[in-house]
């Protein structure tokens, strides 16, 4: 089958998120419920039915020594280009960060945010379909920047076939400097970081991608902990004219493909000869593609060419799906940024691939899938920080104010806010009116 080629009014885009199917909806439930109230039991046996891999409860934690022998089996220049990306990944967030600030007022009051890291942050690294050892940095090192002193990762156990994990996870976790890992991946391990189990010490948030199991049981838990966002399977959208180059966009559309059967690749054009040539691209690029089933998968259920009369309908059109990923591939890709406002990140021109972002200018790669672009954000610094609120008042100022505090209070039936600001006032010798006795 090819990929389809449509009107863009055709290919139903809804305000309406949907969240996985009602059985993995209620698998996720089963999950999280069994980890919540058997701990490691349960966990020990879902890794067993899911990742087909059994361990006891001693096993769960990553040691030091497999860690050090990943490193016999990476090849360095796996380890030189991790270490580039890590500082290009580490000082695009630098910029990310926020300090503390107060402001004294003329009256002697001070007002202010104090900002100060979470404490323990739980961070997914997906390894089902495949290895993402590029997950760790972008989840690991914004923590780091925000100052976050527990960072506890976990992934599923057997990316690395019979070996265990993936020896370039380990590698990636260790040039992070991670020290605290668990093998254990899926709607299981979200359960065990929310709720703690007897081996894991529960965490204060969840960030990181996954497949649908994830997303969703990262759903189900948002409350118990705070969550980054429902980053699923992998979305691209490109926006290209007649001037797009087929063959990159076919191969861009399938380098998102290819992840997951879930995933989707869209084109959006005014020209149908782009999308006739894209769809015979996709088709040749595809067959020689290692992760072909896959890719063909997503591309047959979730791929389209979706035709529309302008690029400025098409920029409708983008900001009603509100991709993860969107690549404008159009003769002047700047002059339309100021009109695209729903998507993840943005990929402007021919040499911005979207696997340039998915490993190494910087920015991050966990980003708001299945349209939740319009509400939510990349994961950034701000993720892992978070915000107190500081006032001080001085005696001036609520001699001054405190009238109006208390007319506000009573308007909302409030007298006991009333009250506390006027026994004050009776006291500092402002004599209140209505005065704490009314
Ligand atoms: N949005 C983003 O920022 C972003 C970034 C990177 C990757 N991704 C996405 O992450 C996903 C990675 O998926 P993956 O599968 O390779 O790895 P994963 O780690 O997300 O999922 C693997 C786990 O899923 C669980 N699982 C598998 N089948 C199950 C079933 N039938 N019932 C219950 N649990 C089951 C298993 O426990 C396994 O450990 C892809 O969808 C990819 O597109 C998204
Ligand atoms: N494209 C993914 C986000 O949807 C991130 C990723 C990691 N490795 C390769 N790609
Ligand atoms: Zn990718």
């Amino acid at each position: 089958m090819a990929m389809k080629i449509m009107r863009a009014e055709q290919f139903g885009i809804t305000r309406e998120v949907e969240y996985g199917s009602p059985e993995q909806n209620e698998a996720v439930r089963e999950i999280v419920e069994a980890v919540r109230n058997e701990g490691d039991a349960a966990l020990l046996r879902y890794t067993e039915l899911h990742d087909k891999v059994s361990l006891d409860a001693a096993s769960l934690r990553v040691g030091d020594a497999e860690i050090e022998a990943a490193y016999d089996r990476v090849e360095p220049e796996f380890v030189a280009a991790i270490r580039e990306a890590a500082a290009n990944i580490r000082s695009f967030h630098e910029k990310q960060k926020r300090t503390s600030w107060m402001d004294l007022q003329p009256d002697g009051s001070l007002l202010g945010q104090i900002v100060r890291p979470l404490r323990r942050v739980g961070v997914y690294v997906p390894g089902g379909k495949a290895a993402y050892p590029s997950s760790v940095l972008m989840n690991v090192i914004p923590a780091q920047v925000a100052g976050v002193p527990e960072i506890v990762m976990v992934t599923p156990p057997a990316t690395g076939g019979t070996e265990g994990i993936d020896p370039y996870i380990l590698v990636a976790a260790a040039e992070a400097g991670v020290r605290e890992m668990y093998r254990v991946g899926g709607a299981q391990a979200v359960a065990a970081l929310a709720y703690g189990t007897a081996t894991i010490a529960p965490v204060d948030k969840i960030c990181g991608p996954g497949n649908i199991y994830v997303a969703l049981a990262k759903r189900a838990v948002f409350g118990v902990v705070d969550i980054d966002s429902i980053a699923g399977p992998s979305e691209i959208v490109v926006l290209a004219d007649e001037t797009a180059d087929p063959v990159y966009v076919a191969a861009d559309l399938l380098s998102q493909a290819e992840h997951d059967e879930m995933a989707s690749a869209v084109l959006v054009t005014p020209s149908e000869t782009l999308a006739r040539a894209v769809a015979d691209e996709v088709e040749r690029q595809l067959q020689a593609l290692p992760r072909e089933p896959i890719a063909r998968r997503s591309i047959d259920s979730y791929g389209a060419a979706l035709l529309v009369d302008s690029l400025a309908e098409g920029i409708d059109v983008v900001n009603r799906m509100a991709p993860e990923h969107l690549e404008v591939l159009t003769a002047d890709p700047l002059s339309l940024l100021a009109r695209i406002e729903n998507a993840g990140a943005i990929f402007l021109g021919p040499h911005s691939s979207e696997p340039v972002g998915d490993y190494f200018a910087g920015p991050n790669h966990i980003l708001p899938t299945n349209g939740t672009a319009r509400f939510s954000s990349p994961v950034t610094v701000d993720d892992f920080l978070k915000k107190s609120s500081l006032i001080y008042y001085s005696k001036e100022a609520l001699l001054a104010n405190g009238e109006k505090i208390m007319t506000l209070a009573r308007r909302e039936g409030l007298e006991g806010h009333a009250r506390a600001i006027a026994v004050r006032l009776e006291r500092e010798g402002a004599g209140g009116s209505g005065g704490a006795g009314r």
